[in-house]
Order: C-alpha cells, then structure tokens, then sequence
C-alpha cells in the first residue's frame, strides 16, 4: 500500500523533519498535521547511507535541497538508545539529541531505535496496510511483539495501556536457532567462519545472501556470490534453483524467529513484521514452513495458537511512528 504523498508542505505551520536510518537507507522526509488531524509526509528521500560521513551531512544536503528549515525533528536509527544518544549497530555513526538541536537549531529533536519507530507507525496505519500472515485482529490490549530483517534484524514490543509505551530490545543479536537439518548444516557452515552466529546474521539482508553462500556449499553448488535482491530475483525465476531454496528456507527461519520473540516477549496480541527484506520474499512465505514454524513450540504450542502475524505493507511505517512521536507528544 502506498500512502500518498501531497506536494505542497504549509510553510505557515511548523515543520518536523523525521527520518528512518538504518544500515544501508537513510530516509528523510518533512511531516504535518493535517486539519482532520492525520499525519502527512512531504518530500521524502532515500540516502545511501555509505555515502555519507555523518548523518549531520544527510540532514544538511535535505534541508539544503529544500530551502527549508524545521522547528522539530523525529529520527530513527538501527541502534540501542542510552541517554540522548544512539550509536548505530551496523555502521559508525553517533547521533544525539543535543548535537542535532544545536546543529540545526531545532527546538526539539529526539532520536528513537528504529524498531520504535516501527511499532509506533504499525499502530497508526490502517489495516490494508497489511498482508495477513497468521488470521485474527491484533489486540493491542495485549503485548505485540515488532520485528523485521532489513541490513539487521530489528525487534520491539509494544506494551498494553496508553500512553502506547515500547520497549526497544537487541533481540536480532540472540544466537541463530536452527529448526531443522539444512539449518543446523549452515549453522555449522557459519559457525566455523564467524565469532557468534545470530539470528540477524542469517535473517537480514546480509543474512539471506550468507545463507545462500552456505547452502550452495552444502549442495556443491556455485553461489556466484549473489546480493540478496538477485538471490530473490533467481528464486523468483527458477524454482528449483538454489536461491528457491534460500529464499524459502529464510522464510521458515524468520517464522521461527517470530516464534520465538512472541513466546519470550508474551506477545499474545500478536506479531507484526515489518523491514526491508520482508515485503521481497513476502510471495514465498506461504509455500515456506513459516506458519508451522511459528506454532510448532512443543509443550508450549498452545500458547501462540491463536496469536495472529501480520506482514507490513505501507511504506514509510517509521517515519509516520517517528512524527507521532514529536506530533503527539504534549507541549
Ligand atoms: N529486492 C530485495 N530482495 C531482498 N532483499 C533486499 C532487496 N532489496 C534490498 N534488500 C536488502 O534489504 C536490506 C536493506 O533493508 P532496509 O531497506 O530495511 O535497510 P535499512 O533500513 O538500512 O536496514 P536496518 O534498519 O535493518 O539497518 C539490505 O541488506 C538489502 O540487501
């Protein structure tokens, strides 16, 4: 689903820049308050983030572009908070809120794990903003857990009650657990090649093409070190090819990740599941063990029977949760 974008931005209203920064994309783009009340994104924009020394260098090129300056700004990074900082995950980059209020004269900035953000925005889109994973109505007067792959594996819950209060978690960095024979293969694979095997080091971006690497080793088949995007691309293509068996192997591992985050979360309102890599091998998941690797929790299968999984659609979740947060929050 896309959500439209209108072109004019009020310049008599206050502007909130907000942007969604992960290890590869940094999205920026300007938020407002509609009349009726709903936010709208203006101008959005994809960096890479290779690209760029810092993220002070993005936000500069964006308003420069635009001739504009914002009063407030909400940003969003694939990393743990401590105080007012966040220090990226994936790449080198220290962002706090001070520096950024003082670099850009904001009255307000805040900085929040992107998974936050995530979950924030989850909340707020409408429900054709979904694919239907798992049927039934997530019940956010239930924990919910958050998660996606995109360059890492990102992982939040939101807690019932309002105010609506998230907790982010590293939980991309739990050690990889496999579900079957071929997994515990390429566990084996990857553990005598890296220091720890996490969940985000096979279900990511990165992951999905580690995890072609070492089931064509498995198989004795070339790997022609594809990215993710032509593993998919190959899956898509030929459905007896290695990358098919990648790509739907990758989907059984994230229904088992989900599994897993909604049996140690509690999240029995249910799981969504956004990021970058998810909306690509979407079109596979039903023909994966995702579902039965979701439920098969042996003595505790009961418990996540009925927990419904939705996969997000909308674009720009993250940066609609990261407006809220400054749009809604009291003066
Ligand atoms: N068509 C595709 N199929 C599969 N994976 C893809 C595709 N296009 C991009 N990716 C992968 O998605 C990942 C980037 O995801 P995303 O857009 O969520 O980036 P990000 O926000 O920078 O990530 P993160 O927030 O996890 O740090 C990359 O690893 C990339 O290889």
């Amino acid at each position: 689903m896309q959500m439209p974008e209108p072109q004019t931005v009020d310049l008599s209203q206050e502007l909130t820049l907000v942007g969604d920064v992960g290890g590869t994309n940094c999205r920026l783009a300007l938020a407002q308050r509609t009349a009726s009340g709903n936010i709208e994104l203006h101008h959005s924009e994809r960096y890479a983030v290779a690209e760029y020394e810092h993220f002070n260098d993005v936000v500069a090129s964006y308003l420069k572009k635009y001739d504009i300056r914002a009063q407030r700004g909400a940003f969003a990074f694939a990393g743990p908070k401590f105080d007012d900082e966040i220090r990226m995950t994936n790449i080198n980059w220290i962002v706090s809120e001070d520096e950024l209020r003082r670099t850009f004269a904001l009255e307000t900035a805040v900085v929040l794990n992107d998974f936050v953000a995530m979950a924030n925005g989850a909340t707020v889109i409408p429900d054709d903003g979904f694919d239907v994973l798992i049927p039934g109505k997530v019940n956010y007067n239930k924990p919910v857990s958050v998660l996606g792959p995109g360059t890492g594996m990102g992982l939040s819950c939101i807690l019932p009650g309002r105010p609506l209060r998230i907790i982010p978690t590293e939980g991309g960095h739990t050690a990889f657990a496999p579900g079957d024979e071929l997994e515990r293969d390429v566990l084996r694979y990857w553990a005598n090649r890296m220091p720890f095997v996490s969940a985000e080091s096979l279900i990511s971006g990165p992951g999905l093409e580690r995890l072609h690497t070492a089931i064509c080793a498995i198989m004795d088949k070339p790997s022609n070190d594809l990215t993710a995007p032509e593993v998919v691309t190959a899956a898509q293509l030929d459905k007896t090819s290695t990358a098919r068996i990648t790509v739907t192997q990758f989907c059984s591992m994230l229904g088992g990740f989900a599994g897993n985050a909604a049996v140690t979360q509690g999240a029995s309102g249910g799981v969504v599941i956004g990021g970058g890599v998810s909306r690509h091998i979407a079109p596979f998941i039903q023909s994966s063990d995702f579902i039965e690797r979701f439920k098969n929790r042996g003595p505790g299968s009961w418990y996540v029977k009925d927990i419904p999984v939705r996969l997000i659609r909308a674009d720009f979740v993250p940066l609609y949760g990261a407006a809220a947060m400054v749009l809604d929050a009291p003066n």
